[in-house]
């Protein structure tokens, strides 16, 4: 469980957020969407400790991420994963090795668990045949989904997924959404996805966040989505419901 309190931040003088508020449960996958420049990446940063926002916490399990000391902060970002924009994939390493890379970083275990685990992990996002690959020779849906069997690797509580669709077909979207609906629910992880794709939020939209300007404007899921009274929600809608009619 994530709970995040009255998340405020400015950059100089720039209002980026204001009073965010929120809570993300074990087995859900929450999506945070919003408009271009609201502040979406923003908050996501400082819950996971990229960003100090100015003022608010954020909870992990009860756990006060900001204010803990260096040693409790470590413990809780060793249990989270992140699937970054991009996929964020070390080019000159193979798909095997940038699957085992955070358990090289991060624990002392043997070669042999190591290069289990993380052939387990890739066999989960349906790569195991892809180990000895070299990156540039995949496709972009394949990338994210070493992007998936890394961010899992040291079997996290908590997954972070900023914009995990970007350049991708609607097709391999939607199986990129699947995937990672379904880790979430089988592993019981707390899942924060930062989406524009409308698809994502009807299909696995069981709890949606809406910013507008840096502030949480409406919370939902996907059967509420569409008949808010929320005005600026209402538009962001059609417009991207515009933009996949435009695609079609
Ligand atoms: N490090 C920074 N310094 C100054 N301004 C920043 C910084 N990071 C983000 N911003 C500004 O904060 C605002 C919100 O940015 P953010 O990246 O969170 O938007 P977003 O909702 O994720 O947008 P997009 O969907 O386009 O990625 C933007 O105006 C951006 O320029």
């Amino acid at each position: 469980m994530i709970d995040i309190k009255n998340i405020s931040k400015t950059f100089g003088d720039r209002q980026i957020l204001t009073s965010i508020n929120g809570s993300f449960k074990p087995g859900d996958t929450s999506l945070i969407i919003g408009g271009s420049g609201t502040g979406k990446s923003v908050l996501l940063k400082c819950m996971i400790g990229l960003i100090k926002p100015d003022s608010g916490e954020v909870l992990y399990d009860g756990r006060n991420f900001l204010t803990s000391n260096l040693e409790e902060q470590k413990a809780i970002r060793r249990e989270m994963g992140v699937l970054f924009q991009g996929s964020a994939l070390f080019d000159s390493k193979s798909v095997l090795e940038n699957v085992r890379f955070p358990l090289d970083m991060l624990t002392e275990q043997p070669e042999n668990e190591k290069l289990d685990r993380a052939r387990e992990c890739l066999r989960r996002v349906g790569l195991e045949a892809a180990a000895d690959r070299m990156p540039s020779e995949i496709s972009g849906g394949m990338k994210k989904r070493v992007g998936i069997a890394r961010a899992i690797v040291l079997n996290p509580k908590y997954l972070f997924c900023d914009e995990p669709n970007s350049g991708l077909d609607p097709l391999t979207s939607i199986k990129i959404d699947q995937l990672i609906s379904e880790i979430t629910n089988e592993f019981k992880i707390t899942t924060v996805v930062i989406t524009h794709d409308m698809n994502s939020m009807m299909e696995i939209g069981e709890k949606i966040m809406f910013l507008y300007q840096g502030k949480k404007l409406w919370e939902g899921n996907s059967d509420t989505l569409i008949h808010s009274d929320v005005n600026e929600l209402n538009e962001f809608i059609n417009a991207n419901k515009l933009i996949r009619e435009m695609e079609k």
